[in-house]
């Protein structure tokens, strides 16, 4: 479940893969772009008819019929034109939403590392990109670039000399790509980065806006950013200096090698080798050849941001392979069993929980204590499927966690989060866990559950009442309930609660000490990880955890005791020191 570590990388079949599935757009604007290509050959061909024949011939009708053909040629190519950009632009979106489930759903695993969570998801950005070269006409020019060889060669129907001349500019101009591509790759990736590190920072501040005005922090908070936005903007800069340096070259050589092209044809006209007519339909066909050229170091930047999209986003696949299909479980009984259980946070070396075990029972609540860093929540997440064992296992009614479907075993193991996080929607919305299609009835009585039925109809708008996510109007206690209530959502049959009141009053308390009897009085069980003698007060067995191990679990008051003994030992032995 967890992602693959990043040592273990291939490169991915799955971004091939979608780009056959787009084949028959692609096959079809290769199609229009002959077509389009081959009419390009309008404009040099009439000015040959015209500069031969028709001056030659003074025949006024030929000019005529000529320019009607010319200017339905014309149409017929600006329709293809169009035609070939509107495919090549369904391509692209073919081609974003055929993997848009599959990179969020990768992108949300990959943010199981804390490390991941840090830095702004690039991957659904690099798919954009990827879409948005398709849909430009930079790709449309790389569509035209198989047209320049042609286009060169036709050159030499004309006149060796003007051929030689052409092929002669046209492989200058692809030096220049080539070497505009080694200079800027460097240049457009370090801007990328480093526009990407002062986007993360703006995000933490804005969203730890409160801290940074309430501490005094406004001032250092700017100038950092600031520090890194110049960095990005400088780098931005080099980097576009070098395209626009590199785009003014090309484009001034392609003008320039028009006018050779006219300049030498001039002299072979002079020489009797050549028409007028070829002097200048040559120097346009050179237009049309070197055009896909150009286009292509202009806008080299959006090519090469695509090019790392493209190679990112297959490393980034490759990690995250997809999730295994499984076959679908009945609903478990209510027995979690976490045998020999050591777990190392995703991303690190250590762990923070090591041979814990554990049973608990259909109908029973566990305590789980410990003091602050003690491992209570790593045993959460292990319990939960978030975090995958190292070592030893967890078994939800006799299947380990890793046999359920994800969203399943969400539906059988009901989660409140020591922090919790709301989503933007309604209350009701929250509570049915944004499903599309929630289930009113189940709404309601999961609230009542976590009494916040009360709560919520206090509000303006009840279960309507749209929440900006944790920024809404609500206080950590009420947001807690809420959460609560979604935790219940849909009758899980275990509820795993870290630290469950610590935003909670008396009356909340009670309202969970209640949710908590209710469940056991169902059949269903629950755990409590908590500092709180409280919360503990529904609890049948209690485990105690300290430095990742837990060193006492069985009935809560066998253990209770056993506690107050070991601090009676203590004592005696503190006071002996002191003697
Ligand atoms: N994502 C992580 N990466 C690395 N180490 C972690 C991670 N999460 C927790 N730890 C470490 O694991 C240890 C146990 O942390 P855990 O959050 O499980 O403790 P806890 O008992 O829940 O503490 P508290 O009561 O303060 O919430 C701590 O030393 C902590 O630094």
């Amino acid at each position: 479940m967890s992602p693959k570590h990043p040592a273990n990388l291939r490169p991915d079949p799955e971004l091939q893969s979608a780009r056959r599935q787009g084949s028959t757009f692609l096959l079809l604007t290769f199609l229009f772009s002959v077509f389009v290509n081959i009419l390009m050959l309008t404009g040099p061909l009439f000015m040959l008819q015209v500069y031969d024949r028709v001056l030659a011939s003074r025949a006024v009708e030929t000019l005529t019929a000529l320019f009607l053909l010319v200017a339905l040629l014309y149409g017929l190519m600006a329709t293809l034109d169009y035609a070939r950009g509107r495919i090549i632009a369904r391509f692209g979106a073919k081609f974003q939403s055929d993997l848009d489930e599959r990179v969020f759903d990768a992108t949300l695993r990959h943010a199981l590392y804390p490390q991941a969570r840090a830095t702004p998801a690039r991957s659904l950005r690099d798919l954009e990109t990827i879409q948005a070269l398709c849909a430009s006409p930079v790709f449309l020019a790389m569509m035209d670039l198989p047209w320049t060889p042609v286009f060169l060669a036709a050159i030499f129907i004309f006149h060796p000399l003007l051929g030689w001349l052409a092929v002669g500019g046209g492989v200058l101009l692809i030096v220049i790509a080539v070497v505009n591509q080694i200079l800027t790759h460097q240049k457009v990736a370090e801007a990328q980065v480093a526009s990407a590190r002062a986007n993360a920072f703006s995000e933490s501040a804005r969203q730890a806006v409160e801290v940074v005005r309430s501490q005094g922090m406004q001032r250092d908070v700017t100038d950092r950013w600031l520090l890194q936005r110049s960095q990005a903007l400088s780098q931005s800069i080099s980097a576009s200096d070098w395209t626009g340096s590199f785009s003014a070259l090309t484009k001034s050589l392609r003008l320039f090698l028009q006018s050779a092209m006219l300049a030498l044809g001039a002299w072979l006209v002079l020489q009797n080798e050549m028409t007028a007519g070829a002097m200048i339909a040559g120097s346009i066909l050179l237009g049309r050849a070197l055009a896909p050229v150009e286009q292509i170091v202009g806008q080299w930047a959006m090519v090469e941001r695509a090019r790392m999209a493209w190679k990112g986003l297959n490393q980034f696949l490759a990690r995250t392979p997809r999730e295994p299909s499984r076959t679908k479980l009945p609903v478990p009984a209510a027995r979690l069993v976490a045998k020999n259980l050591t777990v190392i946070p995703p991303g690190t070396k250590t762990p923070t929980l090591r041979g814990a075990s554990l049973v608990l029972e259909p109908g029973k609540a566990l305590g789980v204590i410990g003091k602050s860093g003690s491992g209570k929540t790593t045993l959460a997440k292990a319990l939960l499927g978030l975090w995958a064992p190292a070592a030893g296992e967890v078994r939800l009614g006799g299947a380990t966690l890793s046999q359920y479907d994800p969203d399943d075993l969400g539906r059988h193991i009901g989660y409140l989060p020591q922090q919790v996080t709301l989503f933007n929607g309604t209350v009701a919305e929250n509570i049915a866990r944004m499903s599309l299609s929630p289930d009113d009835e189940a709404v309601v009585a999961a609230a009542k559950k976590a009494n916040a039925h009360e709560l919520i109809l206090s509000l303006e708008k009840g279960y309507d009442t749209f929440l900006e996510g944790n920024e809404s109007q609500l206080s950590g206690g009420q947001k807690q309930r809420i959460a609560l209530a979604r935790a219940l959502y849909g009758d899980p049959v275990v509820l795993i609660l870290d630290e469950p009141n610590s935003a909670l009053d008396a009356d909340g308390t009670d309202a969970l000490n209640a949710a908590i009897r209710n469940l056991k009085a169902e059949g269903k069980a629950a755990i409590i990880m908590t500092h709180r003698p409280q919360a503990i007060s529904e609890c049948d067995d209690l485990a105690v955890v300290e430095r990742g191990q837990i060193v006492k679990f069985g009935p809560r008051d066998d253990v209770l005791s056993a506690m107050v003994q070991n601090a009676g030992v203590i004592k005696r032995q503190l006071k002996k020191v002191g003697e």
